[in-house]
């Protein structure tokens, strides 16, 4: 028997906080404020129960979704997270190595350890994304852009969220805010990186800059969702961050009907954000998400075990998630509909 994902994450989490300084386990666990918000992640889908559909020989299942800018095997994506030679000394090489092999998407994020034309040199067939923040200076931007195109990246993601970065305790309490000597943000060398709060004007010169098509990420309101296909946005991603910003927003997946909704078809709708089970990511996909995107989870099994961490952690999310779909009667993910989520009290 297949071991549960939730088994398999207990240990790689339990490993990964053992090898990792606490410090930097913090940063990674870490969220804003209380951390009401990373609790409330987890915490929404627990209220959430699936209604399956019956008796629709569903033997011949496929798993893999389009999206602009490649095909994943299933609807799992790595999320943009920093810094992963503080995780294992392989660093983003490993992340890279491991969605290759699962054939899904890595985005890879403009703070990474590793250069962004190391990791899509890994495997030139997979699909990397590039995840920047825009930046005051707009000349700066459009240098991360191009270094994303010359290293062959099949799109943009803009994170939104971080007009200033959220205050996390446990960072601060620990006095972390530089990387160790060695270690540097290396997309970033010898650039401003001066963040401003900016607007959609920027991210319009920053969309006709490129051919590549540009998600935004960090989209909570629906009217801001509506704004992003006006944009010409390739797709939306409903995140909190994974409560690393405003420790006072929905859960991202209570954060998702309401966007599907504004969205209604015209561009596709990813979400991030306490996606801990193969039910998670059914869950999310019924409420209209296209795909999931998984942060934390990636991170506690690169820590705990390089690119054999991180597959262990992909590939028990395809088996529950594929289970759960079996169970569902489904075929595709396409075959999971809002009529199939019920709200609990529990
Ligand atoms: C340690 C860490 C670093 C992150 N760094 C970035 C980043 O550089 N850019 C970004 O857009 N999101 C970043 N995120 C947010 C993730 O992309 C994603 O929204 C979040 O981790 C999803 O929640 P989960 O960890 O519960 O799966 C980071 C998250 C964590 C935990
Ligand atoms: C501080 C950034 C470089 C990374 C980030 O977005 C985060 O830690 O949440």
């Amino acid at each position: 028997m297949t071991e549960s994902l939730s088994t398999v994450l207990t240990d790689l989490h339990a490993k990964a906080r053992a090898a990792l300084d606490p410090v930097h386990y913090d940063y990674f666990a870490g969220g804003a404020g209380d951390e009401a918000v990373l609790a409330a992640n987890e915490a929404a889908f627990r209220r959430l129960a699936l209604r399956p559909r019956v008796l629709r020989g569903n033997d011949d299942r496929e798993l893999g979704v389009e999206l602009p800018g490649g095909r994943a095997s299933m609807p799992v994506l790595i999320a943009p997270t920093a810094f992963h030679k503080l995780a294992h000394p392989d660093g983003e090489l490993a992340t890279a190595r491991a969605a290759a092999a699962a054939g899904t998407i890595l985005v890879s994020g403009v703070a990474s350890t590793t250069a962004i034309a190391r990791v899509t040199a890994v495997d030139p067939d997979a699909a990397v994304w590039f995840q920047l923040y825009p930046l005051a200076d707009e000349d700066v931007t459009a240098g991360l852009v191009r270094q994303a195109e010359d290293a062959g990246c099949a799109a943009l993601v803009v994170t939104a969220d971080s007009p200033v970065f959220g205050r996390h305790r446990r960072d601060r309490a620990h006095g972390f805010h530089d990387l160790p000597p060695g270690l540097a943000a290396e997309n970033m060398r010898g650039r401003d990186i001066a963040m401003a709060p900016l607007s959609w004007s920027h991210v319009d010169r920053l969309r006709e800059s490129t051919t590549l098509p540009v998600w935004l990420k960090g989209i909570l309101h629906p009217a801001d969702a509506e704004l992003a296909v006006e944009h010409g946005m390739a797709g939306v991603i409903v995140s909190n961050h994974g409560g690393r910003q405003l420790d006072l927003v929905p859960a991202s997946i209570d954060a998702l009907p309401a966007i599907v909704s504004a969205v209604d078809g015209r561009v596709p709708v990813l979400l991030d954000g306490g996606v801990r089970s193969g039910g998670d990511v059914a869950k999310a996909i019924a409420l209209g998400a296209t795909a999931v995107g998984i942060g934390r989870p990636v991170l506690w099994g690169l820590a705990a075990d390089g690119a054999a961490g991180v597959t262990a952690v992909l590939e028990a999310l395809r088996d529950e998630f594929d289970h759960v779909l079996t169970l569902c009667g489904g075929r595709s993910p396409a075959d999971l509909t809002p009529d199939m989520v019920v709200r609990t009290c529990g």
